[in-house]
């Protein structure tokens, strides 16, 4: 069975639609992240999985509980670490007093492992955190008890850079030890250094369920290079070749083609200078978000890279 599998999910709120009927499973040992841009219904599927929401129609269950058994549901929250979005830590008590009630609940036999990598001024009062702290607190806390399966809402907001790569070496460890991760980003390269697999949602629609590596490999090869004229103009005459830009110093273009073609056509000219990499994430985005959105899940969708 399944670590996560969600059938025909829907979830609505009155009028609005948040969720419509998406399906997907999570397998044990996979680290799988969940995009898209803001109101997509990221935190409606993760709330639901929790039976935090109930469903509007349709089925999902995590570690084998259905999320209409509310008892199933509590016996598996015990192998299931949760870090929400908003974290509603009490603010009048400590750090250690948040996760000495957590050890109480759920165990703790990671805690001061955890403690040495995110590190929340722990014998302060929560009012006087910083939002990187609070988030450090929230990951020590979704982890502590060694659950089984992490379900993570935007887990990296609010962490620094440095900070941010530690919690990506800390996950691709999780992933060493047989753990289940399911996170929500909007950021893309933060799910493509760390993610096996990818759902990507539009308005409450899953638009995309993908390996990271297939989903890289669809958006073609980036190729800038500086070259004559009549080369330039050339290869842009290729099949396969889109989103041509010229600069000063040369060309740019991204390469959906046969790549012996474009070799054979590179082989036949002086090239000064080339580069030939990965295409921005966001490019391969738009492929799910189509050309009329375009502009539109550019300014929403972030990304670092
Ligand atoms: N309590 C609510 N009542 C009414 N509509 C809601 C409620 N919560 C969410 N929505 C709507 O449901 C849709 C999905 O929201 P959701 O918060 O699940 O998206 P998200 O992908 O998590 O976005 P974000 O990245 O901004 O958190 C949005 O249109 C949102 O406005």
């Amino acid at each position: 069975m399944a670590t996560i599998e969600v059938n025909d999910l829907t979830k609505d709120y009155g009028s609005v639609r948040a969720v419509d009927s998406i399906s997907f499973t999570v397998e044990r040992g996979e680290i799988f992240g969940f995009l898209g841009p803001n109101g997509a219904g990221k935190t409606t599927t993760i709330r639901t999985l929790l039976g935090l929401l109930e469903p509007t129609e349709g089925t999902a269950s995590v570690l084998g509980a259905d999320v209409h058994d509310e008892d199933a549901l509590i016996d598996a929250k015990e192998r299931i670490g949760y870090l929400p979005a908003h974290l509603g830590f009490n603010e009048e008590v400590t750090g250690k007093d948040v996760l000495d009630y957590h050890a109480s609940v759920k165990g703790e036999s990671r805690r001061e492992e955890l403690l040495e990598i995110f590190t929340p001024p722990v014998e302060r009062p929560v009012r006087e955190y910083s939002t990187g702290n609070k988030r450090m607190l929230g990951i020590v806390q979704a982890f502590m008890h060694d659950p089984d399966l992490v379900i993570m809402d935007e887990p990296t907001s609010g962490l620094d850079p440095l900070m941010q790569e530690e919690f990506n070496e800390f996950v691709r460890g999780e992933r060493e030890r047989g753990k289940t991760l399911f996170f929500s980003s909007h950021v893309l390269s933060e799910v493509r250094r760390v993610c096996d697999r990818v759902g990507i949602l539009r308005e409450g629609d899953l638009v995309g369920l993908e390996d990271i590596e297939s989903l890289l490999g669809q958006g073609g090869k980036r190729v800038q290079l500086q070259t004559t004229d009549e080369a330039s103009a050339d290869l842009t005459a290729l099949d396969g070749v889109i989103d041509v830009q010229t600069f000063a110093e040369g060309i740019q273009f991204i390469y959906t083609g046969e790549y012996n073609t474009l070799l054979r056509e590179l082989a036949s000219h002086d090239v000064r200078e080339i580069e030939i990499n990965e295409p921005p994430l966001e490019d391969i985005f738009m492929h799910y978000y189509g050309k009329d959105d375009a502009v539109e899940s550019n300014q929403e969708v972030a990304s670092d890279i």
